[in-house]
């Protein structure tokens, strides 16, 4: 049978399948209509954004201008301090000189005046109204001594407060540099630098002034190029080590206002950190009459000396200890063996309960004069490890610390208001301590009250090192003695392992000196960043120096440098670390109070 196809059907067909393409469109016009709805909205939304984030653009720049007005006008302001400063410090010591000569004055007159007393009492009786008058003139003349006196003492404690917020002013870390004059050793025979033609004697680090070093760093074929660093002080090869030992000098007076103080000296190999903090005993280097050449080490102790014979006789106290950290490793210098001969032995170094570090068992001994402590040191100097690399034949391989802590008996007012600051800070630090222990967490907090009244020994700070001789009962805080630390420190010398040739023991020698090196850089990155964790134990070194290095302990590192093309890198190396030393900013909150201070007083 033929198949019939109705025409009608065949468009009906038609018909339904355009429909069913037209609804097909229709959804997609619909789909798409949505899509471009949100589009739309994401475009809004995107353009908010857009605008929100100009508008934080602009209020960053504002906000970067004011800092920048801030910091300009901080900068003016503190400039403007310090020259007030100077001139103040000027007048206290015009004040003073004035004091001095109107006191001996008043002392004279009053001497004069008890003698013309003592002639007129062996008078006869008639006499007695004209001593009674002379009496009344002594009186008011020993009055007015007692209000001059009286005067004096406070100007003293404000020149010393001035003298701290300077210190303060300047940075609690200070760099100086020293470059020592070219040495025999500086050229090995016959070479010259590799194409650059100039001989490795040449001199390319210059002291230009008494703050810049200039760098003379050209390569082969490249024109010539130089670098300026700048340091709080520069010292060049004709300083003498008089001069280099003067400028450290002021951080003495205030280790006897309760700062802990660190002179440490850095650099190469070979660049004179030993002739620089203990001296030389070469003989074409003695000073005049045979006199060693004396180091920071003595001049600073004398210095010490000296500060102390001003004060109250036997008002302080001092001890020297003398360690070296060797391969990473902490050996006690003064340490005896049975038959009293000296032996280093290996020592621990922890951090107590107040935060600071502390060797336990280190021998200390009492010491009353600089020849004392370099009696002292010269006895253990030969126990250092040394030996001979290719740059320098009698290399020290240790980091050497002399510490001379000083116990004050009765501390001047400044020494006890730091004392209550830092007693305040280490029961605010044992409390929060207390609250994080898994004990105290479970305790309620009525407990934490009893604990706080019974005054447990972990939440009172403790002065003075375990061998202290004050058993209990503890004395108040006004009462206990003050201990401050200087600690003195010849860093073993930063080198590169192909230029000293060593090899074996000796290299593993230098991993360990390089490495601690590192961990001091690490430090002060740390510090200079202000992170949050500082790692002082990643070496004994660092660890032992925690409490110099962190705080508001005052820290000077002396830079040395050699002159010449030979150690270049060195030098340039040695100089980096220094400007990043400069870089830390300790504690500015405190250094800020202290400024205001001054405008205070
Ligand atoms: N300013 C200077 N004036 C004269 N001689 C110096 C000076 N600085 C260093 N010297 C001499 O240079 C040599 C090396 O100095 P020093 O022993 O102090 O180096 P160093 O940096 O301690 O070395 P190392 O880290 O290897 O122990 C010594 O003979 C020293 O007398």
């Amino acid at each position: 049978m033929p198949l019939f196809i109705n025409r009608d059907q065949i468009f009906a067909h038609q018909v339904h399948l355009l429909e069913h393409k037209l609804r097909s469109k229709e959804e997609r016009i619909l789909e798409l209509e949505t899509e471009n709805a949100l589009l739309h909205l994401r475009l809004a939304e995107c353009l908010g954004k857009l605008r929100r984030d100009n508008e934080d653009i602009l209020q960053a720049q504002k906000h970067h201008q004011h800092q920048k007005h801030v910091q300009e006008s901080t900068q003016t302001a503190l400039a403007k301090l310090l020259s007030e400063v100077q001139v103040l410090k000027q007048d206290l010591r015009d004040v003073s000189a004035v004091y001095v000569s109107c006191a001996t004055e008043l002392e004279e007159h009053s001497r004069e005046l008890q003698m013309r007393v003592g002639t007129a009492s062996c008078a006869p009786q008639g006499d007695a109204g004209e001593i009674q008058a002379l009496q009344a003139q002594v009186d008011a003349l020993q009055h007015s001594l007692q209000e001059e006196k009286e005067r004096c003492k406070a100007e003293r404690l404000r020149r010393k407060l001035l003298h701290n917020a300077l210190v303060e002013l300047r940075g609690n870390i200070r760099v100086h540099c020293r470059v020592r004059p070219v040495l025999p050793f500086d050229s090995a025979p016959g070479q010259s630098a590799s194409g650059t033609g100039s001989t490795l004697s040449e001199e390319v680090v210059h002291a230009v002034n008494d703050d810049s070093v200039l760098v003379n760093c050209s390569k082969s074929g490249a024109s010539a190029m130089s670098k300026m660093f700048e340091f709080e002080r520069v010292h060049g090869p004709e300083d003498s080590q008089e001069n280099v030992s003067d400028e450290v000098k002021p951080l003495l007076t205030s280790l006897l206002d309760g700062y802990n103080v660190c002179i440490m000296a850095y650099g190469q190999t070979g660049s004179g950190k030993t002739h620089t903090m203990i001296g030389s005993q070469a003989e074409d280097l003695m000073g005049p009459e045979g006199t060693p050449l004396q180091g920071i080490i003595p001049k600073s102790a004398a210095e010490l000396f000296r500060l102390i014979s001003e004060k109250p006789a036997e008002s302080y106290t001092v001890e020297v200890s003398v360690v070296e950290v060797y391969n990473n490793e902490v050996f006690d210098l003064l340490s005896k063996d049975g038959e009293g001969g000296a032996a280093g032995v290996k020592r621990d170094v922890i951090t107590t309960s107040t935060g600071t570090s502390e060797v336990p068992a280190l021998t200390y001994e009492l010491v009353c004069s600089s020849a004392d402590v370099m009696q002292v040191l010269s006895a253990v100097l030969r126990l250092r490890a040394r030996s001979p690399t290719l740059v320098h034949r009698d290399s020290s391989r240790s980091h050497l610390i002399v510490t001379l802590t000083v116990t004050s008996k009765s501390p001047n007012a400044l020494a006890l208001a730091r004392r209550l600051q830092s007693a305040r800070k280490d029961v605010q630090r044992s409390h929060q301590k207390e609250w994080w222990s898994p004990r105290c967490r479970r305790a309620v907090s009525g407990r934490r009250r009893l604990d706080e009244q019974s005054a447990s020994p972990a939440s009172s700070p403790c002065h003075s090192p375990c061998h202290s001789p004050y058993p209990s009962p503890r004395p108040s805080i006004a009462q206990a003695p003050i201990r401050t630390k200087l600690q003195l420190v010849d860093l073993a010398g930063s080198e590169c392992v192909g230029m000293s040739g060593v090899t074996g023991a000796a290299l593993w020698e230098t991993s360990c000196i390089n490495r601690s090196l590192s961990a001091l850089s690490d430090v002060l990155g740390a510090l200079a960043e202000q992170r949050p964790h500082v790692p002082y134990r990643n070496s004994k070194l660092t660890h032992l120096l925690q409490d110099s290095i962190g705080g508001d302990a005052k820290l000077l590192v002396m830079l040395c440098v050699s002159p010449t093309q030979r150690f270049l890198a060195e030098s340039l190396q040695s100089l980096g670390f220094g400007t990043r030393a400069r870089q830390v900013q300790r504690e500015p909150a405190r250094r800020k109070n202290a400024a205001l201070k001054i405008k205070r007083v």
